[in-house]
């Protein structure tokens, strides 16, 4: 028996059987080592290696620059960091809306090169048989429904999705749809909430929603929004946690105020 503190591993089951009991998921992005580390020992459920590492980490517009390499690069990172969180990586445009085997090259090497133990995938009907080929070769799928970034072109922007009976009813049946295929979640975002609450109990895998209200099996949120990181994005389901952005300013101009008068380094910092 080993002296050392158990840790007990969340897996992809674990958060599944949780539904039935009423316990909530917890998720939240990541995208490196050091914000992964710090989530994980918060016993965070869920840590999301998301494409809005495009706009949060790379500051584009979309999240349609981000290349599989780039997203490996970051799913890597964060998972060197976690002993305890299930992490789950997004596969980001273009790497698996072609063809089934461009989709299965890309989620292999996404696993194989990142050690992620679950990937995310946009949309419902369009992909389900690529879900379905996904998952039979033993890669858990989570689905993403709603407003789904990716497709933001289609859109024309990052309004409320499904708020219309016709685009509602495809929703409700690309939910059904995935849960057929084998994805062990859905992502609703940016959703009416009563629509989200019908959905969440029509499937028996959860639901995660954001900006999709509180009826979903558990939520998600990008760290920075939740942290108070990023001044710019205040979309009202983003609650802040805390403000970082404000705290950081002060230790900068602390330190910089210091240099310049020559109060840093002190003697005890010195060899
Ligand atoms: N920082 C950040 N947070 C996110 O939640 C997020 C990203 N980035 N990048 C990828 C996607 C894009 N998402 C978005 C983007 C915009 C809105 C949004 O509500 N934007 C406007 C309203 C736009 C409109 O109504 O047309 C807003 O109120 O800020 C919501 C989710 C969610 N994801
Ligand atoms: C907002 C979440 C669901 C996401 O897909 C991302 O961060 O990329
Ligand atoms: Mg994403």
């Amino acid at each position: 028996m080993s002296s050392h503190k158990e840790i007990k591993k969340i897996t992809v089951p674990l958060i599944q059987s949780w539904k039935a009991k009423g316990e909530k998921i917890a998720m939240l992005t990541a995208y490196d080592y050091t914000f992964a580390q710090i989530f994980d020992q918060a016993n965070l459920d869920v840590i999301l290696v998301g494409d809005s590492a495009a706009n949060v980490m790379a500051g584009y517009e979309t999240t349609l620059p981000i290349s599989l390499d780039e997203m490996i690069y970051h799913a890597a990172s964060v998972k060197r960091a976690v002993k305890r969180a299930l992490v789950v990586a997004d596969l980001p445009f273009g790497s698996y809306q072609g063809s089934k085997d461009a989709a299965f090259e890309s989620a292999v090497k996404m696993m194989k090169q990142s050690g992620v133990e679950a990937l995310k995938l946009e949309g419902g009907i369009e992909i389900a048989e690529k879900v379905k080929m996904l998952v039979a070769a033993g890669i858990p799928i989570m689905g993403h429904l709603g407003l789904t970034p990716q497709s933001v072109n289609q859109f024309g922007g990052y309004g409320l999705r499904a708020k219309e009976t016709a685009e509602a009813d495809k929703l409700k049946s690309d939910a059904l749809t995935l849960e057929k295929a084998g994805a062990f979640a859905i992502v609703l975002e940016k959703v009416p909430a009563s629509l989200a609450e019908e959905v969440s109990k029509s499937l028996s895998i959860p639901t995660i929603g954001i900006g999709a209200g509180n009826d979903c099996d558990g939520q998600v949120l990008v760290m920075q929004d939740m942290l108070g990181l990023n001044t710019a994005f205040l979309p009202k389901f983003v609650r802040k946690y805390s403000n970082l952005s404000e705290q950081v300013t002060t230790a900068v101009q602390s330190y910089s105020q210091d240099v310049k008068d020559g109060n840093f380094p002190n003697n005890e910092e010195s060899y």
